[in-house]
């Protein structure tokens, strides 16, 4: 995750044209709500604010929490704009980048939203994703037509729309009239916007044949490739050495041996990863040979490790991890060890610990071994 990027995911509309008798956000398609959707395609990009129905706080946060347990959950306004304000309000000092999305593209690409984040990183600019105007276009009074407008300076776009933070937040505070997209008060404000190339799958879901659409697009996907992954990593316990797990230390606890830092959670993350993906394991890739890893922190190995799997032609789904061991207890750290893990790999990752009983070698405090599991989807 990017720690100065910040999506603002606007989800507090009405969707009064889509009538699904619940505020759009929580219109089902594809097994989940549209707001856990479009949650799950920004999650890892940065840090998330969800703008939610004011009245439905509790069950946005609800949603939001089991994906990014640091998101914030703010109540919106009467209009899109008023909601972009209200998300505004609460970002955290150090932001500076800010996407707004829109809850309703909820099958927009995770790479739509990383190209907006970096082309405005690179151009100081407004950057929103477009895509070029299909239809020829009338210019109609009532039924009578009046002109054919020069589509080929026509675009259509979509979101997230991208801003330097400073200059967004000055427009917003000076605008006096509503607009429809943030570019459009960014720009009467005399900020520069620029256009990356948008995708067909970032559509707003207005309608209800939209939302038909969105299910039979998210059907294609999963039926495109899933795959699961397993690792298991074990490694002796050492008092003489420092503990890491799950790519943090941990003072205070017995570390691990082992050619590295003996974190065996890295490890065991990384053989779901690359077992999912089909590229073997860990061994195979990073030998104890190779002088680069001697020593190295989990948060490397992990770091390799997604880089490879984005490069055989897959996106991470979620990663869950079990530790099997007598200490250390993860309890009190649970929440931040899920979230670094989560930023590592961009993708979810649940953690859990169990003992086992007394028996075998964890049960006698030898030492510690960790399940993993992955999906990826391609
Ligand atoms: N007061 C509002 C209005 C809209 N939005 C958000 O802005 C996005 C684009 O709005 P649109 O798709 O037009 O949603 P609705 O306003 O809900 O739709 P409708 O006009 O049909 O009621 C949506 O993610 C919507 O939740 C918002 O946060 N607050
Ligand atoms: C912001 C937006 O999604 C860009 O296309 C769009 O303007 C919002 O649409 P709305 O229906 O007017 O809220």
């Amino acid at each position: 995750m990017t720690p100065h990027v910040a999506v603002l995911i606007v989800a507090a509309g009405s969707g009064t044209r889509l009538g699904a008798g619940v505020p759009k956000a929580f219109a089902r398609f594809a097994g989940a709500t549209v707001l856990e959707h479009a949650v799950r395609g920004a999650f890892g990009v940065g840090r998330l604010v969800v703008v939610a129905p004011p009245e439905s706080i509790d069950e946005a946060r609800a949603i939001v929490e089991p994906i990014d347990p640091e998101a914030v959950v703010v109540g919106g306004g009467a209009s899109r704009q008023a909601s972009v304000a209200a998300g505004l309000a609460v970002l955290e000092p150090g932001i500076r980048i800010v996407l707004v999305h829109d809850a309703a593209r909820a099958l927009t690409p995770r790479q739509q939203l990383e190209a907006v984040a970096s082309a405005v990183a690179e151009t100081g600019a407004g950057v929103i994703p477009a895509l070029p105007v299909s239809d020829t276009i009338k210019l109609v009074d009532g039924q009578t037509v009046l002109d054919t407008v020069d589509r080929s300076r026509l675009a259509a776009v979509q979101t997230p729309q991208g801003f330097p933070r400073e200059p967004l937040d000055r427009a917003y505070a000076g605008a006096t009239a509503e607009y429809t997209d943030d570019a459009a008060l960014f720009a009467a404000a005399g900020g520069i916007v620029v256009t990356v190339e948008g995708s067909p799958l970032a559509f707003k879901i207005t309608t209800a044949a939209d939302l038909a659409r969105a299910e039979q697009e998210a059907g294609d996907a999963v039926g495109a490739t899933i795959r699961t992954g397993v690792g298991m990593d074990v490694h002796a316990y050492d008092a003489a050495e420092p503990l890491w797990l799950g790519g943090l230390y941990w003072p205070d606890e017995v570390g691990l041996s082992g050619h590295s830092d003996g974190d065996a959670m890295s490890h065991a993350i990384c053989d779901a990863l690359l077992s999912a993906a089909g590229l073997g394991d860990i061994g195979g890739k990073f030998g104890t040979d190779d002088p680069r890893f001697a020593g190295a922190h989990g948060d490397v190995f992990i770091r390799e490790t997604v880089a490879l799997v984005q490069g055989a032609g897959f996106e991470v789904g979620n990663v869950a991890v079990q530790l099997i061991a007598n200490g250390p207890r993860l309890g009190a750290r649970r929440v931040e060890l899920e979230a670094h893990l989560s930023s590592l790999v961009g993708a979810p990752v649940s953690v859990s610990a169990t003992t086992s009983d007394g028996l075998g070698f964890t049960g006698k405090g030898e030492g510690v071994a960790v399940i993993a599991t992955a999906l990826v989807t391609a």
